[in-house]
């Protein structure tokens, strides 16, 4: 299996400020305001109404300082205290509504991640396209962390964005009427035209960014899955004494992390100036455009006293609608990472949507139905028959020899069955293919009973233990007991723990219900978790039970005792295994000979 944090770039176009970025972008703009009546709108809606409020107040503080200058050269102590009453006033309205912006900001960028990432998870826990895009797609890299770190960045950038962006359409409709009021069309024009200039150059001083964004967010998921490789590997790697060649590898990979940032800031530095620069020019640029009609004589007639009146009035409105557009100039750097992550989140949505049409095409009772516990009571499917393949070829997803050829086989109950062969020859590749996560070549296999208790149940070769008690431990991959019996079933969980000789495990968890603190992985041995793999067996006894040499890690004895407690429950076996002793238990067996050899023989059972 490819390393998910290994998958690279190469032959991905890159990432840039282009049309795609505007789809990928609509795309995600539909999940995040998915109706006009929706929570994410609503707050828009009301943080557009609170920078509108606030734009008015800062308004009034602004011109606070002009009527005190008026009132203190009156000497008018009246007007002063009322003055000084409504500037107090104003300053508490003016950081009220300013700490409400920001707490909608905040609250708005926790209701988008909310609304993205369970978007991504309902597409990433569909079927089985969580395998799909971490084992067999080579071009997406780091699901993992475009899902939880990329999506929140993303949502935090928007939401700084949001406030800024809102409110300018408003203030820039306003004084670009006030300036062309005060100074005809060569105040709007000339500042218009700055603009276009400044996003022009800006536009290109950002396209590099944006690629290195993507490139950097990779680099840091990739460093993040080395140092969970070590996480969940800690004990193997430490019997190989191997914390040198770890700390190489893992610095390696921070090396190329910090490369990649530091080439990320010199991409900035150059942004940085491009805005910067036209900041300050925007400073002058009012007395440029004011200038204009002085030195073409227009204002001839004026004299200096009403010329300077004039000039300062122009000023400010050419200042301030010149501010409105460095505020979004600003903003470049945030619109480079908006892009980058836009990027990340909307490939991701693309591969995923992608996996889903092909395994609808391919499966189409994928979907929901594919799940393990949909429906269990209404489709208990014909009982007598768990798969029928005819003339089936599969091989593995990027060679082109096929594993085995036009196998024809039907797997009935009451018929165990074993299957054999050398490493590498397609055991394991079979039950994929049984299981639909991997496509055949040629010829059909179809699974004629349902899945899940009263129907197939596949045990993995690698033992799975997820996160929770005991009990959740036992009755996995159920949500919750079934049936749901209270009492009885707690009794029926103890039993079959004792049956596959687990019960130690009670003690240890202190009971069922008791939350452990400890990674299951980490504690119990590979056979304490074989033997928890068959009690979760026998508690779900479905007809069918499919064995990926799910005894390799005990003796022949407790091998034998497993099986046997299986077929006096009642399960029809497939079993997987290199162990002759596993033959008495069988009926039938199948050898995989290696390039798509293959022969059936029966066997004599105990
Ligand atoms: N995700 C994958 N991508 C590419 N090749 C794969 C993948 N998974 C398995 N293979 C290859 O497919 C071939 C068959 O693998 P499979 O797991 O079926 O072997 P097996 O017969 O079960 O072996 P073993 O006895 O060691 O369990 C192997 O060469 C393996 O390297």
């Amino acid at each position: 299996m490819p390393p998910v944090g290994r998958k690279n770039l190469m032959g991905v176009k890159k990432p840039k400020l282009d049309l795609k970025f505007v789809q990928r972008f609509a795309g995600i703009q539909r999940v995040l305001f998915p109706s006009w009546s929706s929570q994410n709108v609503l707050m828009f809606g009301t943080l557009l109404f609170v920078t509108l409020l606030e734009q008015l107040i800062i308004y009034q503080v602004g011109v606070l300082p002009s009527k005190f200058y008026e009132v203190l050269a009156d000497k008018d102590f009246d007007a002063f205290k009322g003055l000084v009453i409504l500037s107090v006033i104003l300053i508490l309205l003016n950081s009220t509504l300013k700490s409400l912006d920001q707490y909608i900001c905040s609250l708005m960028c926790v209701s988008w991640r909310k609304s993205l990432t369970e978007c991504l998870h309902r597409a990433y826990f569909q079927s089985r396209v969580y395998y799909t895009l971490n084992v067999l797609r080579e071009d997406i890299d780091n699901p993992d962390q475009r899902i939880s770190q990329d999506t929140e960045r993303l949502c935090k950038q928007l939401s700084t964005m949001a406030s800024r962006l809102i409110v300018s359409p408003f203030t820039l409709a306003y004084y670009t009427y006030q300036c062309f009021y005060s100074t005809g069309w060569v105040g709007p024009v000339s500042i218009f035209g700055y603009f276009v200039i400044g996003t022009v150059a800006n536009k290109s001083l950002m396209g590099p960014i944006v690629s290195t964004l993507f490139l950097q967010e990779k680099l840091e998921g990739d460093f993040r899955f080395k140092h969970m490789q070590i996480r969940v590997n800690a004990e193997s790697a430490a019997f190989y004494r191997a914390g040198k060649v770890e700390y190489m590898r893992t610095d390696r990979r921070l090396q190329a992390l910090l490369h990649t940032q530091r080439s990320l800031m010199n991409k900035e530095f150059w942004l940085y100036i491009g805005v910067n620069t036209f900041d300050y020019l925007g400073g002058i640029l009012s007395y440029i455009v004011i200038a204009i009609p002085i030195f073409t004589g227009v204002y001839d007639g004026l004299t200096p006293g009403e010329l300077s009146a004039l000039i300062s009035k122009n000023a400010f409105v050419c200042i301030y609608l010149i501010n409105c557009f460095t505020q979004l100039i600003d903003l470049s750097t945030t619109v480079s990472d908006v892009a980058g992550y836009t990027h990340r989140i909307g490939e991701l949505k693309e591969v995923m949507d992608d996996i889903i049409r092909k395994q609808c095409d391919y499966d189409p009772t994928s979907g929901d139905m594919y799940d393990f516990d949909w429906d269990m009571d209404s489709h208990t499917g014909p009982s007598d028959t768990a798969f029928v393949l005819d003339r089936l070829s599969y091989k593995c997803p990027f060679s082109d020899e096929l594993l085995v050829k036009d196998l024809s086989l039907k797997i009935s109950q009451g018929t165990h069955l074993l299957v054999v062969g050398n490493t590498g020859t397609g055991k394991t590749s079979l039950l994929r293919v049984l299981n639909r996560l991997w496509e055949s070549s040629s010829g059909y296999v179809e699974m004629t009973s349902c899945f899940g208790p009263r129907g197939i149940l596949f045990l993995p070769q690698k033992p799975y233990l997820t996160d929770g008690t005991l009990r959740e431990q036992v009755i996995y991959p159920l949500k919750e007991i079934y049936p749901v019996s209270g009492q009885i079933d707690d009794e029926r969980i103890i039993q079959y723990l004792e049956l596959a000789g687990v019960s130690s495990l009670l003690k240890r968890t202190g009971g069922l219900d008791e939350a452990v603190d400890w990674n299951w992985y980490d504690v119990l041995s590979p056979g304490e978790m074989q033997r928890l793999c068959f009690a979760r067996l026998f508690y779900l006894q479905p007809k069918y039970a499919v064995l990926d040499e799910a005894t390799s890690a005990l003796t022949e004895e407790a091998e034998g005792q497993l099986y046997r407690a299986c077929k006096q429950l009642g399960m029809t076996l497939l079993s997987l295994g290199h162990r002759n002793s596993l033959q008495k238990y069988h009926d039938v067996m199948l050898r995989l000979c290696g390039d798509g050899r293959w022969e059936l023989t029966k066997l004599k059972t105990e």
